[in-house]
């Protein structure tokens, strides 16, 4: 029966090649090398897993030969890319190769949870490092390290700064820089974009090493953004030659075309200045009494007292907060100033909660309980352009099996936060910027509350399982602050032209790992004079407390 439908095949494929039957032999040949050609398809498609039987990969768009799919995967904004794909496949998991690297794309949050939360124990390891973070100088950073008792020992420290327990110490830091930011927008508003992004800079300086910024244009905070620059140009998936050919490394820098070598070095100074010289600078301090607390005095403290904590583990975990901190903090706070530009409406909610809750006074930390609405707008910012939009790639230690699909050891697992973050099935209407999604009307507009049905972005932004983002609980607290102060003072408007009419800004933002909106316009108008003298009254708070002016 087979022979039969065999030779049928073969005579059909015969006459179509225009072969005449007594030369079968060679269609014969023909047919059993496509044949092989066609179970060697299937065979990428479906893997026989040892005992397990056949198990199908997850769905994939058709590779190219040699380099898989490179060409597929956009240089920019990749996270709309995978959320076609996702929708395409009607698939959570979407399977990809490059060269010989196995990547498993999750587009939805019950998947991430399934496997990257509750499957932690073989979902968290780090790929190894590319050739150029570590020649950049970044290959000693927490985020990148690979699962093993050394990053363990960094992550626990990391943590024991940063939980939620003990954020509350940050609290004097946060309120001292982010009032000055507050004086700043009143007194020269055209500068806000900078003056935004040294106050972040500043709180960790001063979290991290104890170092108080005492100008605008601290050296300290400009060494910060440049190795935060290089580690983000270094970072970049397919940027390097050297990422693929790791051999080029060993090139001497006189050969020519060599201008990524220049960046490398550089970078390493860089990277040096800041991890070397901010800690030396803490170490002096604290040896002499002088120190500010901070984690760094905190650890060599803990070691005086007899712990045994290396001083390398210490001066690179310092370095990885602020590496790891400034940009994602400033992601959410310029993306919420960009939403408020364009939603007047909003600000109007949010300004008569604060004047409920907040009647003459500033708002304070403890107030986050009673501003659920505020909450509701950090989550929406957050949803909206999660700050770090692919995540960072986990590595799978084990192969793995997920409702019948095959998940092989070693894939990166790249978790796109915000495909989960726009997924109709969760949210409706994705594409519209409403904080109202998450409240709940209980009432009059004075119980309102949030609500505990809609899935918390934060569960996504932050990242999944034992890599969650350990510093969640300060960068929550300081973005509410943040905006909680800000829209209770100011009107937050859009630019306007030379005829005085307001611009509308698109809603562009800046790929790499951390994603920010591109530089847009804002104008700080104070709210009322009240509102101006409640800004200036943190002036004399500051005299008071005997800090010093800057
Ligand atoms: C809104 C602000 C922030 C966002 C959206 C954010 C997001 C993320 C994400 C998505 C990850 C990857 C998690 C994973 O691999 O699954 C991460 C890792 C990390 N974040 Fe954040 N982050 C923010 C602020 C901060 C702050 C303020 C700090 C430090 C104080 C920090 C320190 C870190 C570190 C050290 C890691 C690496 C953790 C590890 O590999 O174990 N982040 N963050």
């Amino acid at each position: 029966m087979f022979e039969l439908s065999m030779d049928k095949i073969i005579n059909a494929i015969a006459s179509k090649l225009n072969v005449p039957n007594s030369n079968a032999t060679h269609v014969n040949i023909l047919v059993v090398g496509l044949t092989i050609a066609l179970v060697a398809l299937v065979m990428i498609h479906y893997r026989i897993v040892g005992k397990r039987g056949v198990v199908k990969l997850p769905p994939d768009p058709i590779p190219t030969f040699l380099v898989g799919n490179m060409n597929d995967i956009p240089v920019y904004e990749e996270w709309h890319a995978f959320t076609a794909w996702a929708k395409h496949f009607g698939g959570e998991i979407v399977y990809l190769r490059v060269f010989g690297t196995q990547m498993l794309i999750l587009g939805s949050y019950r998947v991430a949870n399934e496997l990257l939360n509750k499957r932690g124990i073989i979902y968290s390891d780090r790929p190894p490092t590319p050739p150029m973070m570590d020649m950049a100088g970044f290959g000693d950073s927490l985020t990148v390290m690979g699962n093993n008792a050394d990053y363990r020992l960094r992550r626990r420290l990391f943590e024991q700064h940063f939980r939620y327990s003990v954020i509350h110490r940050h609290q004097p830091t946060q309120i001292r820089e982010t009032h000055k930011l507050l004086r700043k927008y009143l007194d020269s508003p055209a500068s806000w974009l900078d003056d935004t992004r040294y106050t972040v800079g500043a709180i960790i300086l001063d979290i991290v090493y104890g170092y108080r910024v005492t100008s605008d244009r601290d050296e300290w905070v400009e060494i910060g953004e440049r190795a935060g620059i290089n580690f983000q140009l270094a970072v970049k998936p397919g940027a390097w030659a050297v990422d693929f050919l790791p051999i080029l490394r060993y090139v001497p820098t006189w050969f020519p075309f060599t201008g990524w070598k220049a960046f490398a070095l550089d970078s390493t100074r860089i990277r040096k200045i800041q991890v070397c010289g901010a800690f030396e600078m803490a170490k002096k301090a604290t040896r002499e009494g002088t120190a500010n607390p901070s984690m760094v005095s905190y650890y060599l403290e803990e070691n005086k007292n007899g712990g045994d904590i290396p001083e390398k583990v210490i001066m690179d975990i310092a370095s990885d907060a602020y590496g790891a901190a400034v940009e994602t903090t400033l992601s959410s706070i310029y993306g919420f100033l960009l939403q408020m530009t364009k939603h007047p409406q909003i600000q109007l909610k949010a300004q008569a909660e604060l004047d409920r809750v907040c009647i003459d006074r500033l708002p304070a930390f403890d107030d986050r309980k009673n501003l659920p609405y505020i909450e509701a707008i950090a989550m929406e910012v957050g949803r909206w352009h999660p700050g770090v939009p692919q995540g960072i790639a986990h590595r799978l230690e084990k192969d793995d099996k997920f409702e019948g699909m095959f998940l092989p050891k070693g894939s990166l697992i790249i978790p796109n936060i915000w495909g989960m973050c726009h997924d109709e099935n969760i949210y409706e209407s994705p594409n519209v910027f409403n904080p109202d999604r998450f409240m709940e009307q209980a009432g009059d507009s004075s119980t309102v509350s949030l609500s505990q049905s809609n899935q918390d972005p934060r569960q996504m932004i932050f990242g999944f399982g034992r890599r969650q983002c350990p510093g969640r609980p300060f960068a929550e607290s300081q973005v509410f602050f943040t905006m909680a102060l800000i829209l209770k003072v100011f009107n937050i408007l859009p630019p306007v032209d030379a005829q005085g009419k307001e611009i509308v800004q698109p809603d562009a933002y800046r790929s790499g790992i951390v994603s920010l909106p591109k530089p847009f316009g804002c104008r700080f108008v104070p709210r009322s004079n009240a509102a101006a003298d409640l800004i200036k009254q943190t002036e004399s708070e500051r005299a008071r407390r005997g800090e010093h002016r800057s």
